[in-house]
């Protein structure tokens, strides 16, 4: 049996997961393949040894070893971040190694020289556990819906930020707490701001919008907002809308522009995303001519994202070792055409908002706001104003009807400025619910 040999760098929570994936499932990966997959040498900074159940997989501290090491067929970069992981990458694709990762960051900042590199080379990159963690995304956005024009792309993709905001909203615990847990669970970033701060999804978004509607787009181009912002009352008020609150991506293809944006977002509770909890993710693509697709899984962990990443070697492996390697065009679209596009400006979107204004409790004040918004065309759909207080701020808290971004802006830095404005007003955009 032809043997394909893997070389691993970082064994952290993916690699080491990756590692058991491999071992568990070598079996039925050989009856799957006709393959032996082997992992055969590790580079981890500091792990001095192997568990002994990876007793014979060669252990090194330099990445560079593993690099250069001739045995080697694909080079697994399980290591994050933009530096040393890009010139890992790049030399191993130079070395004529296969590449494959989970490092989402260094993709949607420094894919194009990546996937230029591997062309030139004749190299495959594989990144599925990129995007969805071990949803298979990637291969049905590029495989499965080839034959579609994709009209949009809509989902949960941070199973960290999920996971706060599930257990803020089921069971009242605190932010700092459930992200401590996110953490010791293996689900974030190294850099949790990642995760919190929405740039890890907007990373995520801006993959599957290359993929998606073959356009060179990177996170910096995309409108992000995170979930630091929300406070449990925000999360109580969106119950009485009868809505969630979810970190989402949303892209729509219009076309001559396109909308990427990743922001908090209060998610009716009819809506198929409101019921994704814990650490799953949901990703929804319209396309012209399937129409509907939901992918739902565990979009962070060691196991399912270990097998996303073992699913990408063995594509790797069948097209080694059946000389089709470059069958697929990596990025679903051939290079040449993948070309600019618009970016739709955020201030043109149009939603309802939910607004809560922190202002001092005295006569006069809501019709102050009221008049502000109405100047600026936004119509109140709903105000909530709970009890009274003898001193300090209370919560005002208004649902509109569909207004235009731009107005938004306009009419809370007013807001914000008025005497009686204790503090910058929370802005959440609500999804409506057959979008
Ligand atoms: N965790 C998850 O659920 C998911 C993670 N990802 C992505 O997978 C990648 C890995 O994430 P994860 O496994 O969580 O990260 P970890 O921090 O758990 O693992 C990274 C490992 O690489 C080691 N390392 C760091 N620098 C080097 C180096 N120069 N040479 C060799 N080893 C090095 C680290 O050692 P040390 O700890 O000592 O620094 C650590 O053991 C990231 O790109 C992440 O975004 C994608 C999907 C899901
Ligand atoms: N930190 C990420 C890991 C997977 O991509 C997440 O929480 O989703
Ligand atoms: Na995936």
């Amino acid at each position: 049996m032809k043997e394909i040999r893997v070389g691993l760098i970082g064994f952290g929570t993916v690699g080491s997961g990756l590692a058991e994936v491999l071992l568990a499932q070598q079996e039925r990966l050989e009856k799957r393949s006709g393959l032996r997959i082997r992992l055969a040498k590790v580079a981890d900074i500091n792990i001095s040894e192997m568990p002994p159940q990876f007793g014979d997989v060669a252990l090194t501290n330099d990445a560079a070893d593993l690099i250069g090491d001739p045995e080697i067929d694909i080079v697994v970069e399980l290591i994050g971040g933009i530096q040393p992981a890009k010139t890992f990458v790049m030399n191993a694709i130079a070395a004529g190694k296969h590449v494959v990762t989970a490092n989402k960051a260094l993709l949607s900042q420094e894919g194009r020289d990546i996937f230029a590199a591997a062309a030139r080379h004749g190299v495959e990159v594989g990144f599925e556990a990129s995007v969805g963690g071990g949803i298979p995304v990637i291969k049905a956005l590029r495989e499965g819906l080839v034959a579609n024009k994709i009209l949009s792309i809509m989902g949960i993709m941070n199973g960290t930020a999920n996971y706060i905001l599930t257990r803020m909203t089921d069971e009242g615990i605190p932010f700092d707490e459930v992200l401590r847990d996110a953490q010791q669970q293996g689900f974030a970033e190294a850099d949790p701001t990642y995760d919190v701060e929405g740039i890890d999804t907007a990373h995520k978004l801006a993959i599957l919008m290359t993929m998606a509607y073959g356009m060179n787009i990177t996170h910096n181009d995309i409108a992000t907002e995170g979930i630091s912002r929300i406070e449990p009352v925000d999360i109580e008020f969106a119950r009485e809308f009868g809505c969630r609150i979810k970190l989402l991506a949303i892209s729509r293809n219009h076309g001559d522009h396109v909308e990427a944006r990743v922001h908090a977002t209060m998610v009716p509770e009819r809506h198929l995303l409101a019921s994704i909890s814990g650490a799953f993710n949901a990703i929804h693509f319209t396309g012209d001519m399937v129409g509907n697709v939901l992918l739902y899984g565990l979009g962070a962990g060691k196991m399912p994202t270990g097998s996303a990443v073992a699913a990408d070697i063995v594509d790797i492996a069948r097209n080694i070792a059946t000389g089709s390697v470059g069958r697929v065009p990596p990025l679903s679209y051939l290079p040449e055409e993948i070309s600019d596009r618009k970016i739709t400006p955020m201030e043109e979107l149009s939603c309802p908002y939910y607004f809560r204004i922190s202002a001092v409790d005295k006569p006069g004040v809501l019709s102050a706001v009221s008049g502000i918004l109405s100047q600026h065309d936004i119509s109140i759909e709903s105000v909530i104003q709970k009890g009274r207080k003898q001193s300090g701020p209370v919560s005002i808290v208004m649902r509109t009807h569909t207004a235009l971004e731009s107005s938004v802006s306009k009419a809370l830095a007013e807001i914000d400025a008025l005497d009686v404005v204790a503090a910058p007003t929370v802005k959440i955009r609500i999804l409506e619910e057959d979008e």
